[in-house]
């Protein structure tokens, strides 16, 4: 039945439709998912509205999926990126909630240390294997929420668990009723949602849970999990694969309201940030990431991806400090040993580092021709030229300014004679035969060097 909506102008439905589809056979989606040929994108041209929430955030799994994909963090580490997500966060605590394992004594260390801290942000939560025994030592540990797989697509149900659907929607629900019997919030991760039939299945369990949550009072939350990272964020791509289309089917079919609904996508098609943002679009206030993106396979989606999207999306940080996201990556390259992609946007050491000698020249002349926006101010990361056959004088120029710090009437132009000089050195060593960029420590050197002969000082 449709009733007219006086708010919205809308006919909306008052009665629901999608009982579930207890199928004998598995639904895998043939036509778009045949495992011999790459995954296809198929258009039904429905389009749904874009709505972003009142209030959007983001959650972290840097310590669960992130850990899942590498040697696991020292208690030490997690606790100091605990404090660098809580710093990054800001005082709205727009990084919202860290989840943890349980698993080991390890897992539990970091968690009541991160506990002392007494941070009102990132909310820390747990996740656990799905029995009572777990829930009743979330609840001792102290903690409000935990994370839940309910495994969502056939794959999943059919070929891992040996289920029907009706016998996974019963198990599932079991579980849940005995997390809130326990005292704790029920987060369902909906794992292999971009591959499960979301009438048949997702919707029908999705609403079983808010009927359930409106019956104790207890929210629930529904993180849409795109395991394999199949999400289409174009608009009329059709399920199971559009993210606007579940969100929308979770908002307006299984009435789950925003503030309940997080997307949790994996980059195995370059697409993690881009469907995290068409999430936040489309109607889910939460997008779950991990630092620097660390997570299953190719990873989860970047969280400081996401603090420079909300920054877009909102026109503004909210309070988040930005050039936190410079100390993270300091700290994983300095401190844990992990190497970052030089390309990686805002935390690759390239990501704003320009070779071609006309772009230095631009650089030279003003900075915003060439980035992206004030990365100094905004990343702690200045600007930089690296020096290599094509710099030309424009790009030593820029270089020594930018690595020694001189600005305003303190910086060399590109006829200033130290620039010259080392240019000259820069070239020597091409005409040798040399393949390679030059490094700071070398243009150091021979800067200094050449201050020195020229009886100059910088700045
Ligand atoms: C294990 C599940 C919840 C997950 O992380 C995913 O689906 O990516």
């Amino acid at each position: 039945m449709l009733e007219f909506n006086k708010k919205t102008h809308l006919l909306e439905r008052t009665e629901f439709v999608f009982p579930l589809q207890d199928v004998s056979e598995p639904n895998l989606y043939r036509n778009l998912f045949n495992y011999e040929e790459i995954p296809k994108i198929a258009f039904n041209h429905r389009h749904v509205p874009i709505n972003m929430p009142k209030e959007i955030w983001i959650t972290d799994t840097t310590f669960r999926d992130g850990q899942q994909s590498r040697q696991p963090y020292t208690t030490e580490q997690i606790v100091h990126l605990y404090d660098l997500l809580h710093k990054l966060s800001g005082p709205k605590g727009i990084i919202r909630q860290s989840e943890f394992f349980l698993y080991s004594k390890k897992d539990r260390d970091a968690v009541y240390k991160c506990l002392e801290r007494g941070y009102e942000f990132p909310e820390v939560t747990s996740w656990i294997r799905a029995s009572k025994k777990d829930f009743e030592m979330v609840k001792e540990i102290g903690l409000k929420e935990t994370g839940i797989l309910v495994s969502c697509s056939d794959y999943h149900i059919f070929y891992k668990m040996h289920m029907t659907r009706k016998q996974a929607i019963d198990h599932y629900l079991a579980i849940v009723k005995e997390c809130m019997e326990t005292g704790v919030r029920p987060r369902c991760h909906l794992e292999d949602i971009t591959r499960a039939d979301f009438y048949g299945f997702v919707v029908p369990f999705v609403y079983e849970l808010m009927k359930l949550s409106k019956e104790t009072g207890i929210p629930v939350k529904i993180r849409a999990c795109d395991t394999m990272g199949y999400g289409i964020s174009f608009p009329g791509a059709t399920l199971p694969r559009s993210v606007p289309g579940i969100i929308y089917g979770l908002l307006h079919y299984a009435r789950v309201p925003s503030e309940l609904i997080e997307w949790h996508g994996h980059n195995d098609f370059y697409r993690a940030v881009n469907n995290a943002s068409t999430a936040w679009l489309y109607g889910a206030s939460g997008v779950n990431c991990s630092l620097l993106g660390i997570g299953e396979r190719t990873g989860n989606c970047p969280l400081e991806a996401m603090v420079i999207e909300y920054a877009q999306l909102r026109g503004t940080t909210d309070g988040m400090d930005t050039t936190v996201i410079t100390e993270i990556a300091e700290y994983f390259e300095k401190e844990i040993g992990y190497k970052i992609p030089p390309m990686t946007p805002f935390v690759g050491k390239n990501f704003n580092v320009t070779r071609a000698g006309i772009h230095a020249d631009g650089l030279l002349k003003n900075e915003e021709i060439y980035n992206i926006f004030d990365t100094e101010k905004l990343l702690n990361r200045p600007c930089r030229v690296a020096i290599s056959n094509t710099s030309g004088l424009a790009g030593v120029a820029h270089w020594i300014n930018a690595y020694f710090g001189l600005r305003g009437d303190k910086a060399l132009n590109k006829k200033d004679e130290i620039a010259v000089k080392v240019k000259e050195w820069v070239d020597s060593q091409y005409d040798e035969g040399r393949v390679t960029v030059i490094t700071d420590e070398e243009l150091e050197e021979v800067t200094l060097k050449v201050v020195k002969e020229l009886n100059r000082t910088l700045g």
